[in-house]
């Protein structure tokens, strides 16, 4: 083991009640908005299909003119009362939004630079409004920040001068205050997203990832960190050089899971998965048929795949540059609430039930039940549900969640092998099948 100065601070999950809800708050919205949804992937007249939040970059477009969309940034149709409470229908019990994204245009009024939101015609903390709608719907607030920042002269991608060191310490000490200004200002938020932290410039600078770590965790005890923000002595990242996951949870699932075979590890961590509607958009594209659009039977079933293997889901949302959500994610967030208004016990306060993963779906299990969880989304044509249990679990009694009375026959085929007989007709959403086990112990 090498001695590490900067790496992981302790191994193992964080037991604390705050960490506690984290994970049991399973799925979560992510909101990516800023300057980039005005254009929303277009530039003078020309779509690129690259992601929208991108754009400055993909269209060339100079620092000067990209900044000057500060000055249109008034969205009149924003209301974020509305927004919570399509998040509250949709299920989730978190948001995380982008405070500033790589563009570095800060949603919130910075004391520490004048490109943020109180120098639009909008004028008023927009991030304080969104905070409070979440926050009034029950629902966690989470911070994005990205340490990378085309707008800050101090941004450095690597530091090969001594003019180099100098400029990105300055930018690392803008950093380092904006985060304890978000810290202190906004009491309730409950983690920081860091993202923007994979330039050679932040990897030689893992001092400062952890001396971030500790004064956010310092301002507000309890406060949750990605991996994503750690770097440590020789520039590794996520996990430390000694393998240890650095933060409070692993957060390097970018639109793809875990393999439920091959990565059957991470349940041994907490970790999120984050997730676009589109192939590859976070912030607002006024096109859509460019890629592939995921519906809500494929983001439903990311959803219960992270809960399966013991992480979050975080479904992300583009709102437009006049604040309205497009209906395709209005119809996402209706679609999916309406299956987690009846089946969300198998999703919050779930985790990894310790089964073999079956073709037809999911197992979960909620913390300390001996109630197992069966989320079908690939019916058998013999409708025969196929379970390998642990030794010493024995699978008793079985219904649909939503028809207790209704038993399904559980037969036992060998040792620790058990069918279960799923009633065979066309099904259209995904099924919910309880099983009452003796564990044995
Ligand atoms: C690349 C990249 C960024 N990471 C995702 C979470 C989005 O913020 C995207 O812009």
């Amino acid at each position: 083991r090498l001695e590490l100065k900067y790496g992981a601070q302790y191994t193992g999950k964080r037991t604390d009640a705050a960490m506690n809800k984290w994970r049991s708050n399973r799925f979560g919205q992510f909101i990516h908005w800023g300057l980039y949804a005005i254009p929303g992937g277009v530039w003078n007249g020309k779509t690129y299909n690259y992601a929208a939040e991108f754009l400055k970059s993909s269209a060339h477009i100079s620092t000067a003119t990209w900044d000057s969309l500060m000055y249109k940034f008034n969205p009149k149709k924003f209301n974020a009362k509305e927004w919570a409470k399509m998040a509250k229908k949709m299920g989730v019990k978190y948001m995380t939004i982008t405070t500033k994204h790589h563009e570095g245009f800060c949603l919130w009024p910075s004391r520490y630079t004048d490109f943020n939101i109180s120098n639009t015609p909008y004028k008023k903390d927009i991030l304080k409004e969104i905070v409070d709608a979440y926050n009034a719907e029950g629902i966690d607030v989470n911070f994005y920040y990205s340490v990378l920042d085309w707008h800050n002269p101090d941004w450095r991608y690597d530091i090969k001068s001594k003019e180099d060191s100098i400029a990105f310490r300055r930018y690392l000490d803008f950093a380092e205050n904006q985060l304890k200004e978000l810290a202190t200002n906004y009491p309730t938020v409950k983690a920081f997203w860091f993202d923007g932290t994979w330039d050679a410039s932040v990897k030689k600078n893992g001092w400062w990832t952890l001396e971030v770590e500790k004064m956010l965790k310092s301002v507000r005890p309890g406060v949750i960190i990605n991996s994503r923000l750690r770097a440590d002595d020789y520039g590794s990242r996520h996990k430390d050089s000694n393998g240890e996951l650095m933060g409070d949870y692993e957060s390097g699932y970018e639109r793809r899971l875990p393999d439920p075979v091959k990565d059957i590890k991470v349940t041994s961590w907490d970790w999120e998965a984050c997730m676009t509607i589109p192939e590859n958009q976070w912030g607002y594209h006024q096109d859509w048929s460019i890629s592939h659009v995921k519906s809500p039977l494929e983001l439903l079933e990311m959803l219960v795949h992270a809960t399966s293997m013991g992480g979050n889901f975080l479904l992300n949302f583009g709102p437009k540059g006049d604040g309205s959500i497009r209906s395709e994610e209005q119809n996402i967030a209706k679609t999916i609430g309406d299956w987690m208004a009846v089946n969300g016990q198998v999703i919050y306060n779930c985790d990894y039930a310790g089964l073999k993963k079956q073709d037809w779906g999911y197992f979960t299990r909620e913390k300390g039940s001996n109630q197992l969880n069966m989320v079908i989304f690939n019916v058998p044509v013999s409708g025969l549900l196929h379970v390998d249990v642990p030794k010493g679990m024995i699978l008793k009694k079985a219904h649909f969640l939503t028809t207790p009375g209704q038993q399904i026959k559980v037969e036992e085929i060998a040792k620790n092998q058990y069918l279960l007989h799923m009633p065979i007709k066309l099904y259209t959403s995904p099924q919910v099948i309880v099983v009452e086990c003796d564990n044995g112990k």
